[in-house]
């Protein structure tokens, strides 16, 4: 797949405090990367620095080849709050439409744009209500649908779920993964959930403490069709989220550990070995 997000040497001041020490990663195309880091790490700092809101100290990042120095017009973001981000005075569907209407689209392309993206995320027929109308749950899917109906090449979320009660989180989570898919969209996503970044990521980026650097990316040999319950209970979904939370909390790594098995191992083969005498 091709590289859509490409991070060389990111470097972020506020003043004499470092916030982004040194950051290199790249998103391909069509994959949901998650990143992961400790309170206070510089997780939104990263993600402003992404979305063009933040000017990098050093480094440089690109979309799609593009150096970013301003936001980009092909990129969504979708915010933890959604009571703020979403317009009270504005129906669901004109909230849909409205970052359409600011780039010119026409009255006809945005209605439809809307409708197609507002059934993605199963919210055909309300379009004519509010948000304040909506639960949490479904605010948050016009949201979704919001950033998704403007096609953006990159969609960064941060903390999306961060709001809404457990259940409706495992739901958001679900129609996530599923609508990413179908639509192959390419997904830059915040979190300090440990078990949200596995579950949903295809890889995990993992921060360090501030200054934030990247300690790890790992992998996610999950199924793609993963499922709330038998998804969590897998080894590999506990291995993973067991990785995660040594690399964040500092005990030993996977490697480590399998050194120290290795190490006992070959103790208990010495210990086992028929002595000789050397009388
Ligand atoms: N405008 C600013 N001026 C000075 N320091 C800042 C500013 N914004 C953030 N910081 C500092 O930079 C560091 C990273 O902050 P940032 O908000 O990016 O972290 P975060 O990981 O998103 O935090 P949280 O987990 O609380 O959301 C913190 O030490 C913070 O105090």
């Amino acid at each position: 797949m091709p590289t859509m997000l490409e991070v060389a040497g990111l470097r972020h001041d506020y003043g004499s405090h470092t916030a982004l020490a040194e950051l290199d990663f790249a998103v391909p195309a069509r994959e949901l990367a998650c990143i992961v880091g400790p309170s206070g790490c510089g997780k939104s700092t990263l993600l402003r620095c992404v979305a063009g809101l933040l000017s990098p100290t050093a480094g440089t990042v690109r979309l799609h080849g593009d150096l970013v120095s301003g936001v980009p017009e092909d990129l969504a973001v979708v915010f933890q709050d959604y009571s703020r981000s979403l317009f009270p005075w504005l129906s669901v569907r004109a909230n849909v439409e409205f970052p359409l209407r600011g780039r010119g689209v026409a009255k006809a392309e945005r209605r439809e744009r809307a409708a197609e993206a507002l059934g993605w995320v199963g919210l055909e027929g309300v379009g004519s209500k509010y948000p304040w109308q909506l639960s949490g749950g479904m605010q948050q899917r016009v949201s979704i649908a919001r950033a998704l109906a403007s096609r953006p090449a990159l969609l960064l979320m941060d903390e999306p779920f961060a709001s809404v009660d457990a259940q409706t989180r495992f739901e958001l989570e679900d129609l996530l993964r599923r609508v990413q898919r179908e639509r192959g969209s390419t997904v830059l996503l915040v979190t300090h959930d440990i078990d949200e970044s596995v579950y949903l990521g295809d890889r995990v980026l993992v921060l360090s403490k501030s200054p934030a650097s990247i300690v790890a990316e790992l992998t996610v040999d999950l199924p793609a069709e993963r499922d709330q319950i038998t998804t969590r209970e897998s080894a590999e979904f506990v291995r993973l989220r067991g990785e995660v939370a040594r690399l964040l909390h500092g005990g030993p790594t996977d490697e480590e550990l399998a050194a120290r098995d290795l190490a006992e191992a070959e103790a208990a083969e010495r210990e086992a070995a028929p002595r000789t005498s050397t009388t």
